[in-house]
């Protein structure tokens, strides 16, 4: 069946050319020239979507868009004037799924339509399949949970794809928003392109314009071939900018210019590259707040933020914490080739559907794949879970209903002093680092520094907030890598420093020890040399470098996968 337009611009011209650019793309268009002619050509005839300026002679196009989207889900496209882009927000807010700006460029027109075309696709696929489409099949398995609190959030997902608009995704950390981001991707018309995701706070700032926008050989020292960077990368997909919050304010100003400008210009390079890139973004910190300090630029906040997703605590959808359960069980059982798959106890359900998970749904995984390794057969129990009991655990909710919660104070904490913050992160892992540290003084063993095969500005860190709390002594044993010692670390959690000094905890000899990228990157390090030590001694034997290590097989496993020490490491 033919594909059918409707085209609503009042420069003759310009219609045509619009009409003829369709018209080689198999297209039939009818065109209006006013927003009432407009408004009856919708009304009597059906079209698969709509193109429309904003500046009508009897009207704004915005009012066209409004009732368009709100009655049907048939595509609509706006066209601006250079330099209106507050309007062209304003039209997808309203649920415009793209714009295009005067003058027309042809190219970037035609890529309009193709997108409308992909998503008319999809929707008829959809019809077809009413009860399950594709779409929602790959957004159930997915994103699971269907709690009443994710149904409407699924529902605006599906609705998303099909828009270019940016997204800002907000919401604590562990809710889900890298997820959600790389499901907007695989939803939308720009499937077929790259999903490029980037940690803005761990790419170092000297190097981050050639990050984003590339470099031409020789453009400075090091620069030893042409380099193209993320926008290009993501050039026809998705940029998904995570923790956006973390980009220095120089850099933000280049990323507002080439999101406005849709083009980039390399390091050392004398044109602009146009690029086609859809701008996903997710930050766990308040980015109004940021706006308000001065911290986050308003203009570009603005044009990120034109329509924001908030996720939800996984404490505000418990009912969804059995069926994340079973699916984080079934992906350990596929990733670790367990012969049988391990299965909760009632009680160990009962005792995650109570628990106060303030790192949420990625809380609710490490603690699985903790109680995995622990459990000696392949039935879960409350004790293998490694939760603190439920009177803590319920005190915690209390307090957090009085708006005191762990991850609020610890988010208060990270702004105000990030090594105290850090240092309350760190002693979640407290027991899973004992085999490690009692290892190294047995073996005395004095790590060297390894490179990881992490992606460079993907993070790693694992915190378990469950078990901040935690009762522990007052002090933490952690090993020196200088001398090969113990030494006192303070675990008093919720202390600044500041406050440490007043009650006599020896801050500042701590401070000079601690090492320069946290306890826990400093506790991983050398945990995993420690076992790539192992390893090499039993050429790879995991068995056998267990026993080594005086840990179990199992336990080996999980460490390797979670240091990401690669069987294939074995061959450097
Ligand atoms: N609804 C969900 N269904 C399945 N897995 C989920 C869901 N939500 C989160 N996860 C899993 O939880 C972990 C954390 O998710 P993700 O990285 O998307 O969180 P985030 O909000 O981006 O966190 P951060 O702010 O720390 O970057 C991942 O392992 C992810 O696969």
């Amino acid at each position: 069946m033919t594909t059918t337009a409707l085209v609503v611009d009042d420069e003759v011209d310009l219609c045509r050319l619009m009409q003829i650019t369709l018209t080689k793309m198999g297209i039939k268009s009818d065109v209006a020239y006013t927003l009432a002619q407009a408004r009856s050509y919708w009304h009597e005839n059906s079209y698969d979507f709509c193109l429309t300026d904003l500046k009508l002679p009897d009207g704004s196009g915005l009012e066209l868009v409004k009732e368009i989207s709100n009655s049907s889900s048939t595509p609509i496209a706006v066209i601006t004037a250079y330099g209106s882009m507050d309007l062209a927000i304003e039209a997808l807010k309203l649920g415009a799924f793209d714009f295009v700006n005067k003058p027309l460029e042809l190219p970037r027109l035609r890529q309009l339509v193709e997108n409308a075309l992909k998503v008319i696709q999809q929707d008829n696929v959809a019809k077809s399949t009413p009860e399950c489409s594709p779409e929602q099949k790959m957004l159930d398995s997915r994103l699971i949970g269907d709690s009443a609190v994710m149904l409407p959030i699924k529902n605006t997902i599906l609705k998303l794809a099909r828009s270019q608009a940016p997204v800002f995704l907000s919401g604590a950390s562990g809710t889900g928003k890298e997820v959600v981001a790389s499901l907007i991707h695989d939803l939308s018309p720009r499937r077929d392109g790259s999903f490029v995701p980037v940690n803005c706070g761990a790419i170092p700032s000297e190097l981050m314009e050639s990050e984003f926008f590339g470099h031409k050989k020789g453009s400075f020292t090091g620069a030893v071939a042409d380099k193209q960077g993320l926008f290009q990368q993501a050039n026809g997909g998705t940029l998904f900018l995570d923790e956006v919050a973390d980009l220095p304010l120089a850099m933000q100003v280049k990323l507002l210019r080439a999101i406005q400008e849709k083009t980039v210009r390399a390091i050392g390079d004398t044109k602009e590259t146009p690029v086609d890139v859809r701008i996903l973004s997710a930050t766990h910190k308040n980015l109004n707040q940021l706006v308000q300090d001065g911290t986050f630029r308003q203009d570009l906040y603005y044009r990120i933020n034109v329509i924001e997703l908030k996720l939800p605590t996984l404490n505000a959808r418990r009912d969804d914490i059995p069926v994340l359960a079973e699916h984080f069980l079934s992906m350990i059982t596929h990733e670790w080739q367990l012969d049988t798959p391990p299965a909760l106890t009632v009680s160990a359900r009962e005792r995650l559907q109570h628990h106060n998970f303030a790192g949420n749904v990625r809380e609710l995984r490490n603690v699985l794949e903790r109680a995995v390794t622990l459990a000696e057969t392949s039935l879960i129990e409350v004790s293998h879970l490694g939760l603190p009991d439920l009177e803590t655990d319920i005190s915690h909710q209390l307090a957090e209903s009085q708006g005191q919660s762990e991850e609020t104070h610890l988010n208060k904490m990270q702004r105000s002093d990030p090594k105290a913050a850090d240092l309350i992160a760190t002693q979640s892992t407290e027991n899973q680092e004992t085999t490690v540290q009692s290892t190294e003084r047995v073996t005395g063993i004095n790590p060297k520094p390894v490179t990881t095969n992490l992606h460079p500005y993907r993070t790693n860190t694992q915190h378990y907030p469950s078990m901040i709390q935690r009762p522990t002594s007052s002090q933490v044993e952690v090993p020196n890598n200088a001398t090969g010692h113990s030494v006192q670390a303070p675990t008093t959690p919720h202390l600044t420093q500041t406050e440490g000094e007043e009650k006599g905890v020896p801050s500042k000899k701590v401070d000079d020890q601690l090492p320069l990228r946290g306890l826990e990157h400093h506790l991983q390090e050398q945990e995993k040399q420690l076992i790539i030590t192992a390893l090499k001694k039993t050429d790879w034997n995991k068995t056998q470098a267990a026993k080594l290590l005086g840990t179990t097989f199992r336990s080996l496993r999980y460490r390797m996968k979670k240091l990401e020490i690669a069987e294939d490491q074995s061959e450097e």
